[in-house]
């Protein structure tokens, strides 16, 4: 009888894993022709989720890889894969879960969301690297810098907003950002930065989308006495809060409450959905379909 206290499974936890997600027209034999090729590689696929979208003619899937089955580098096996992928006319990625991706995190004066996230990423809930914060506002830096994360306070002036723009920019690249996350930050991104990072910037808004868009949404539910309100994480595109959804829930409120009411309710139903949408997003599980999301939760 080996050490009880070291689970079965350690080895696994420890190694690493190569996701495949693919977007394509669907056709008959891609999910023989993509599972035969793993196997021929002596892969062992640990996750398969896979989804055809009758209406789109679309079909998109997702394998997770156990890197030490394969014996070859993600380069390899994606230099392996391409004549497959063109075959079948995909849109691809093979990511190795070793490779973390780098975060940057911007954030107003709200400061729920940003704290969640940190605890999270500190307990290991979230497999990425958090390279810096910015931030319109100094309010956050201690918060941030007592984590060892580099600040950056850039703050906008309303005359002329594409200096800070400018500078937000900058700190992205100079991040090596893979991903950017919009934790209550209460600026609108401009056309630049949104076609720059596309499909990489997530946003936490405060209202169960496409309900009350836009700025104070707590208090537009309020005055149009609703039941529920919520939360919606999402990309960021120019238009504001249109982008593709990623995750979304919703708390029940009643007359007896007040727009004080709502905030703090929301502000538990922000923090659960922006980590859940960030974490799908992390995990490859999030493919975008014209302005809709496939999430293989
Ligand atoms: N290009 C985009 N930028 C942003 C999006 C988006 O979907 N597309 N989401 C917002 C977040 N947001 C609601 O969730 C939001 C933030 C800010 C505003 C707004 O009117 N801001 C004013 C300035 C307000 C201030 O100075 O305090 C503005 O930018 O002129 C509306 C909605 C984040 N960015």
């Amino acid at each position: 009888m080996g050490d009880c206290s070291i689970h079965p499974n350690y080895g696994l936890s420890m190694s690493h894993y190569y996701r495949l997600v693919v977007s394509c027209p669907d056709n008959l034999g891609i999910v023989s022709r993509v599972s035969s090729f793993i196997a021929g590689q002596g892969g062992s696929i640990t996750e398969a989720s896979q989804h055809s979208d009758l209406e789109s003619g679309r079909f998109f899937m997702r394998y997770v890889i156990l890197a030490d089955s394969i014996g070859m580098s993600a380069e390899s096996l994606r230099d392996a894969f391409a004549p497959i992928a063109d075959e079948f006319e995909m849109d691809w990625s093979l990511t190795d879960t070793q490779q973390r991706q780098r975060v940057v995190l911007m954030v107003s004066r709200e400061s729920h969301c940003l704290v969640d996230l940190l605890y999270r990423w500190t307990a290991n809930e979230l497999d990425c690297d958090i390279a810096a914060v910015i931030s319109n506002h100094e309010d956050m830096r201690s918060l941030v810098e007592w984590h060892g994360i580099p600040y950056h306070h850039v703050p906008v002036d309303p005359a002329d907003k594409s200096v800070a723009f400018a500078e937000v920019q900058r700190l992205i690249d100079e991040s090596r950002a893979d991903s950017i996350v919009l934790a209550r930050y209460m600026q609108i991104l401009p056309p630049s930065l949104c076609e720059r990072y596309a499909g990489r910037v997530i946003n936490i808004h405060h209202s169960f989308l496409p309900s009350f868009a836009g700025a104070k949404p707590y208090h537009q539910a309020y005055r149009r006495g609703v039941k529920l309100i919520g939360a919606t994480c999402h990309y960021v595109t120019q238009e504001l809060d249109a982008g593709p959804i990623i995750e979304q829930d919703i708390h029940r409120v009643s007359h007896c409450h007040t727009p004080n009411d709502l905030v703090r309710f929301g502000r538990d139903v922000e923090k659960t959905v922006l980590a859940r949408g960030l974490r799908w997003h992390l995990e490859d599980r999030v493919l975008v379909h014209g302005n809709k999301t496939v999430v293989f939760a």
